[in-house]
């Protein structure tokens, strides 16, 4: 009972029939770890009340900027957030967008991974102000809240290894994007800060839950309590970053663009189906309670056993050196 419930929640009771038969042992191996290497949904569903559509159609009334997607044959996907004349401030059609490109990216099962990026040579300054103050009040900024909460889980659920690529700043919502990454880069002159506090606030798109996982209880309570700014050293030295991209590649869009390919690269380099494994059972892994995470694993596992990647690996004399 308690182990269907919590898979549930992932799935968003959308897919717990693939799951709950197959825990009972009455579907073929494997048949719900396909389903996990497919993403795995969303937080609030309208079995929650959640109103999707009301909330897109509210969100739309602020238009502005654009996410912009490109799929490349290499398996890594770039992810523009791109409204430059606000710093790539979040408008409310550029949520709907994203949330729409993560469906895409949900979609695409060659993919290994995903990096997301700012336009011109920032990152992104969060909310869009001007959407915040026309609906500043708690009705909204709650709907608001749950379909970011629900885009963003999805994006860092989705069975490709995602980077922030973080030139100039992350504030806010930007910083909280940032979180939903599995990698962050930094580029020299990179901020992210969760401004939150100074505009009477707690970071409302899941950064805060996401953030505790990623730098600790103590270090977030620092973060956000003094509204820090981190740059790339203080981010290397509590975890934020993975790494600070060359001086002599970044500043300039294209190199540190590239210089994060490269980075990723090692990481994706091999077949998607495997990669994509990896991703899902460590997504299990930081979510579920262990005695579920096992059994996805066990789920996943059946994907990639007896695989083609497996079968050529077992062919060739392996030494791993
Ligand atoms: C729900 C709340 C929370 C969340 O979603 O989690 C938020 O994200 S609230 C938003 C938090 N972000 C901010 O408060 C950022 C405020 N902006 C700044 O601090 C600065 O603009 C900057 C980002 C540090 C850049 O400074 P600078 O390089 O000096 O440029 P400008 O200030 O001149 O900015 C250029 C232009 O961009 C507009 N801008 C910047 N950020 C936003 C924003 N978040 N929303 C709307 N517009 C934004 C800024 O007003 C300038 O426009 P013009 O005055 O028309 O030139």
């Amino acid at each position: 009972m308690v182990l269907s419930a919590a898979r549930q929640h992932l799935l968003g009771g959308i897919r717990l029939g693939a799951c709950g038969q197959h825990l009972l042992g009455g579907s073929r191996p494997g048949a719900w770890g396909q389903n996990l290497l497919r993403g795995i949904g969303s937080v609030y569903t309208a079995a929650k009340g959640f109103q999707e559509k009301e909330i897109r159609e509210k969100l739309q009334a602020f238009p502005g900027g654009s996410i912009d997607l490109v799929k490349q044959e290499s398996g890594i996907a770039v992810l523009t957030v791109n409204n430059p004349a606000r710093m790539n401030a979040f408008s409310g059609s550029m949520m709907v967008e994203l949330e729409e490109r993560v469906s895409q990216l949900e979609e695409w099962t060659e993919g290994k991974g995903l990096i997301i990026q700012g336009a011109a040579g920032t990152f992104c300054s969060g909310s869009d102000l001007n959407a915040v103050r026309a609906i500043s009040n708690p009705q909204d900024g709650m709907k608001m809240c749950t379909f970011m909460q629900n885009a963003l889980t999805r994006l860092l659920r989705l069975p490709l290894l995602s980077v922030a690529l973080v030139e100039g700043n992350a504030l806010g919502g930007g910083a909280e994007l940032t979180t939903a990454c599995d990698f962050r880069l930094m580029a020299p002159g990179g901020v992210i800060q969760f401004v939150h506090k100074h505009m009477g606030l707690v970071p409302g798109w899941g950064g805060a839950a996401r953030l505790v996982r990623i730098v600790g209880g103590q270090n977030a309570l620092k973060m956000l309590g003094g509204a820090l700014k981190i740059d790339p050293e203080m981010g290397l030295q509590i975890g934020l970053a993975d790494r600070v991209l060359e001086g002599s590649l970044a500043g300039s869009g294209a190199n540190a663009l590239l210089e994060a390919e490269q980075w990723l690269g090692c990481y994706t380099a091999g077949p998607a189906p495997v990669i994509r494994a990896i991703k899902s059972v460590v997504v299990s892994g930081r979510e579920l309670p262990l005695e579920v995470a096992l059994g996805t694993e066990r789920d996943v596992f059946g994907t990639v056993w007896g695989g083609p990647a497996n079968l050529q690996a077992l062919a060739t004399k392996a030494k791993h050196k």
